[in-house]
């Protein structure tokens, strides 16, 4: 059952399956069209150090790329920074980096940045950042190894090597913020400008 009432489907610029899962639980019609652009590129040539501002660079950004191939259709772009201080953490590229970033993040609070944005038509028409406040356990070594021992591959594909619906909730003490910014979009604020568009049926 959709409640998209666009006359073309919503699209996604987006390879995150949570973020594609979160839209489609909502009951929004959308295709999938990763972005292909150098994130890392976007971030340094914007000399940007806030995370919160990275994070809506690279939301609008991937919605721009996407769009500009796409004319007429409203397209969502969207992107995730986690932040412990004034260090910025990317997704770790495997077990050993997994281990490393837990280590720094047990018994301290992060933030987590997450930015949308919506293209049409070359231009940027909806953003908004959310940020979520997680304080993480004390973690022993022998805590994180059987942690990651039992989440597997799964912890390279998201900032903080976490699944918070998942295994990762066996991690934290306290999450200040909304579930939707934790799993990487502001869900709430995207689906009131959609509904401000009359793109809605409830
Ligand atoms: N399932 C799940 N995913 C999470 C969680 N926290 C962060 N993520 C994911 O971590 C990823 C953050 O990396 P990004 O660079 O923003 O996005 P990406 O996965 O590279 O996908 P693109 O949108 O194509 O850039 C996103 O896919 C988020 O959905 C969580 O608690 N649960």
């Amino acid at each position: 059952m959709t409640v998209w009432r666009g006359n073309h489907p919503l699209i996604l610029a987006s390879q995150s399956r949570a973020r594609q899962m979160l839209l489609g639980d909502a009951g929004i019609s959308f295709e999938a069209v990763p972005a292909d652009i150098d994130e890392r590129a976007v971030q340094k040539n914007a000399g940007l150090t806030s995370p919160g501002e990275i994070a809506g660079l690279l939301a609008r950004e991937k919605a721009l790329f996407v769009a500009s191939k796409n004319p007429g259709r409203h397209v969502i772009g969207a992107d995730q920074t986690l932040a412990l201080g004034e260090r910025l953490f990317s997704k770790p590229s495997g077990r050993a980096q997994a281990a490393e970033q837990l280590r720094l993040l047990a018994g301290n609070s992060h933030a987590l940045h997450s930015a949308v944005a919506v293209a049409r038509d070359g231009k940027i028409v909806f953003a908004d950042v959310s940020i979520a406040k997680m304080t993480m356990r004390h973690l022993s070594d022998s805590e994180i190894s059987a942690y990651l021992d039992a989440a597997g591959e799964a912890v390279t594909t998201s900032v903080g090597a976490y699944q918070l619906e998942g295994l990762g909730v066996h991690l934290f003490e306290r999450i200040e913020g909304d579930h939707f910014t934790i799993l990487g979009l502001p869900l709430l604020p995207l689906l009131e400008f959609l509904r401000r568009e009359r793109l809605l049926g409830i």
